[in-house]
C-alpha cells in the first residue's frame, strides 16, 4: 500500500472489530479525504454503526489502525467501551449516533449548545447556532422549547444540529433517516447535503441508497463486516443532480 495522503482524516487499515464473541468488522480498510461527503451503504446489521463505533473507540473489542487527522486513535482494546473516546473525540471526531440521544426536558437551544464542547466551539456557538438553524430552518422558532414536545423529525434535527456544533474534522452520521416517515427523512439527508464542509468530512450511513445517490462524493456498499468497493454513484458520475 502506498502511504497515507497529506489530506487524509480518516485512514483506516486492518480494522477487525466486534462485540464478544461476534466479529463484525473483518479486516477492513477505508480512507477518507478532506472536503469528502461519503455514503456508506448497507442493509441492517452488516456493521456500519459498529465501524463507526469502532472509529470512535466504542466496540466490544477492536484491533489494527485508525489514523485520525494522521494520530493513531485506533489501539488494541478490549476491556469495555468508552475508555479512549473523550480522546479522539478531541482530535477531531463528531459521532452523530443513530436514534434521538436527546434530553426531553432540555430545550433545542440548550441541546445545540452541548455540542459546541472544544473551547473554540463554544466560543464560536452563536456563529454556529446560526449555521445549523440556516441548515434546519423548523428550529429556528423552537429554540426555546423542550425537546420533548417536538416530532421525530424536529428531535432528528436537534440530535444532528447537535452533532454539527462540535468542531469536528470528521462527522459520522448513522442512519438519519432511520425510523422518520420517508418526506421527512429526505429533508434531514437534504440538510446534510447542504452542510458546508469545508476541510472537514462527513460519512453517512444508510440503508437506503436512494437517498444518497448521485448527492454524494462517493458511495460505498457495506456487506457483512467488509466494504464492497465503490457504487458508480457519484457525484461526478451522476451529474450532481440534487
Ligand atoms: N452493542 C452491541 N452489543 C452486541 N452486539 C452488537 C452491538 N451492536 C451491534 N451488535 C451486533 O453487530 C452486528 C452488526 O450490527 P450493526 O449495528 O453494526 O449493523 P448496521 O449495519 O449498522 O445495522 P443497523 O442499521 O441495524 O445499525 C449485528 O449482528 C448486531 O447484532
Amino acid at each position: 500500500m502506498s502511504g497515507v495522503a497529506k489530506n487524509a482524516v480518516l485512514d483506516v487499515r486492518g480494522l477487525s472489530a466486534g462485540w464478544g464473541p461476534l466479529r463484525v468488522i473483518h479486516d477492513l480498510d477505508l480512507t477518507v479525504f478532506a472536503g469528502e461527503r461519503i455514503g456508506l451503504v448497507g442493509l441492517n446489521g452488516h456493521g456500519k454503526s459498529t465501524l463507526f463505533q469502532a472509529i470512535a473507540g466504542l466496540t466490544g473489542w477492536q484491533r489494527g489502525s485508525i489514523l485520525l487527522n494522521g494520530f493513531e486513535v485506533g489501539r488494541t482494546r478490549s476491556q469495555g467501551p468508552g475508555r479512549y473516546t473523550h480522546q479522539i473525540v478531541r482530535r477531531g471526531l463528531a459521532l452523530i449516533p443513530q436514534g434521538d440521544e436527546i434530553f426531553h426536558g432540555l430545550t433545542v437551544e440548550e441541546h445545540l449548545d452541548s455540542g459546541a464542547y472544544t473551547r473554540r466551539a463554544w466560543k464560536e456557538r452563536a456563529t454556529r447556532k446560526l449555521k445549523i438553524l440556516h441548515i434546519f430552518p423548523p428550529l429556528t422558532k423552537l429554540m426555546a422549547t423542550p425537546v420533548g414536545r417536538l416530532s421525530g423529525g424536529e428531535r432528528r434535527m436537534v440530535a444532528i444540529g447537535r452533532g454539527l456544533m462540535a468542531d469536528a474534522d470528521l462527522f459520522l452520521v448513522d442512519e438519519p433517516s432511520l425510523g422518520l416517515a420517508p418526506k421527512i427523512g429526505k429533508s434531514v439527508v437534504d440538510a446534510l447535503m447542504a452542510v458546508e464542509l469545508g476541510s472537514s468530512a462527513m460519512v453517512i450511513a444508510e440503508q437506503n441508497l436512494g437517498l444518497l445517490e448521485g448527492r454524494v462524493d462517493r458511495i460505498i456498499g457495506m456487506h457483512a463486516g467488509k466494504l464492497k468497493g465503490e457504487a458508480s454513484a457519484s457525484k461526478s458520475l451522476m451529474g450532481g443532480h440534487r
